[in-house]
């Protein structure tokens, strides 16, 4: 393979070695092993998709949070309400990724049972990547749909104020491809993680993707990253300012999002999940989720199911190309090829995301990653 002078200066590191390093950091901070295991599952999950922006990027944040005492490494869930298909649950501010996958297991056990399984959190904290949990039901021959609400980002249409999460929407379904469809996205253009690559890559945010209270264009990573903290810029929602572009589409589904996320469990909802107190001071995010899960055999054969899911899916790759353009993908597609690779090649480690390590190895005074 011809290597690139960008390939050949950049740091990898394999996977499984990442992985015990996430685990570990995440021992240390008090979260017991078996859990530790599942958060840093969810975070080596997102790198092997090369979704920088949710893995080994994102330790510092959740390491900041605990040590912080905003988010309790050990998980305990409250029932709150249980009925055939349906669970509301309090996930007490543990650890996202924990509540998540176990309320993802509860939701298609449900689904096993009556055909379709929801559950309903509160009191979450940031789960990472959507896409793992709707995996889960997929490997169970299942429809899997995730979404999460997350601190105030976007602005509405017309609006400048950030005032709802990124809310991402996931969708999965299995196929009869090498990969499932698996549709995985914020509903605002980008979101917050891409912009801290950004930073960590020292480059600038793309026109289109923010503004400032002015309405005017946001391209400084390193000031939007900071605005975004004080409410004094806005990330846009898919479709961007302008109706004409489809920006109340995007603005909608978020709202969705934050409705399935918030009103069904009596949780917190748009400046409600800032991550302050009435003093401005450091305080739980209070997430929530909406997860849920559909027997595909309730409705018919699963062989039928995959059968014309797949040939959606090709008539969609083989139909005619925009010029210029040489492939059609589907969602999940790129993400299973990313895989392949990282898998050989390993995770990349930039500069700014290594000192992000160095810090927390040092603090921690672990020596589990060699960086020279
Ligand atoms: N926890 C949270 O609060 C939160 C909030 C926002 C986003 N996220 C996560 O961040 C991740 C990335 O989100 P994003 O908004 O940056 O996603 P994105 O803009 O990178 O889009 C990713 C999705 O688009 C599909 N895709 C990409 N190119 C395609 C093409 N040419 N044709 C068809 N499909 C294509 C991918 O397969 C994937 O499903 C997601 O995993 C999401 O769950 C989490
Ligand atoms: O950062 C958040 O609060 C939500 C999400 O992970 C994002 O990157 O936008």
């Amino acid at each position: 393979m011809k290597k690139n002078k960008e390939y050949l200066e950049m740091k990898y590191l394999p996977v499984d070695v990442l992985q015990s390093f996430m685990q570990e950091v995440f021992i240390k901070l008090g979260v017991p092993e078996e859990e530790a295991q599942i958060c840093s599952d969810v975070l080596i999950a997102s790198d092997l998709k090369g979704i920088e922006s949710h893995g080994i990027g994102r330790l510092k944040m959740y390491y900041d949070r605990i040590k912080a005492g905003i988010q309790n490494p050990v998980t305990n869930i409250d029932v709150l309400r249980d009925k055939c298909a349906t669970a509301v649950w309090d996930g007490n501010n543990g650890m996202g990724q924990v509540i998540s996958k176990k309320a993802m297991q509860a939701a298609i056990d449900k689904a096993e049972k009556y055909g379709l399984g929801a559950v309903a959190v509160r009191n979450s904290t940031h789960f990472g990547i959507c896409g793992y949990y709707a995996e889960m039901a997929i490997r169970q021959n299942m429809i899997g749909l995730v979404f999460s609400n997350a601190r105030p980002s976007i602005c509405p249409t017309n609006g400048v104020s950030p005032i709802l999460g990124t809310n991402p929407i996931c969708f999965g379904a299995p196929t009869d491809l090498p990969y499932p469809f698996l549709y995985d996205a914020a509903t605002s253009i980008s979101q917050r993680g891409k912009v801290e690559q950004l930073a960590r890559e020292e480059k600038e945010t793309p026109l289109g993707w923010a503004i400032d209270l002015e309405g005017k264009p946001y391209t400084d990573t390193k000031g939007l990253l900071i605005d975004l903290l004080k409410q004094k810029a806005a990330m846009l929602p898919l479709g961007g300012t302008e109706e004409i572009t489809g920006s109340h589409k995007g603005y909608g589904l978020a709202t969705a999002v934050e409705i399935l996320c918030a009103s069904l469990q009596k949780g917190n909802y748009l400046n409600g999940l800032l991550g302050e107190d009435e003093n401005g001071k450091p305080a739980p995010y209070r997430l929530g989720h909406f997860f849920m899960a559909i027997n595909i055999e309730f409705f018919t054969d699963l062989v039928d199911f995959k059968k014309i899911t797949t040939s959606i899916c090709k008539d969609l790759q083989n139909s005619q190309l925009f010029p210029g353009k040489n492939r059609i993908y589907v969602a999940g597609e790129k993400e299973y090829e990313i895989e392949q690779k990282v898998r050989k090649q390993g995770i990349p480690i930039i500069p700014n995301l290594e000192k992000n390590i160095r810090i927390i190895q040092d603090e921690l005074g672990l020596n589990l990653l060699n960086l020279d």
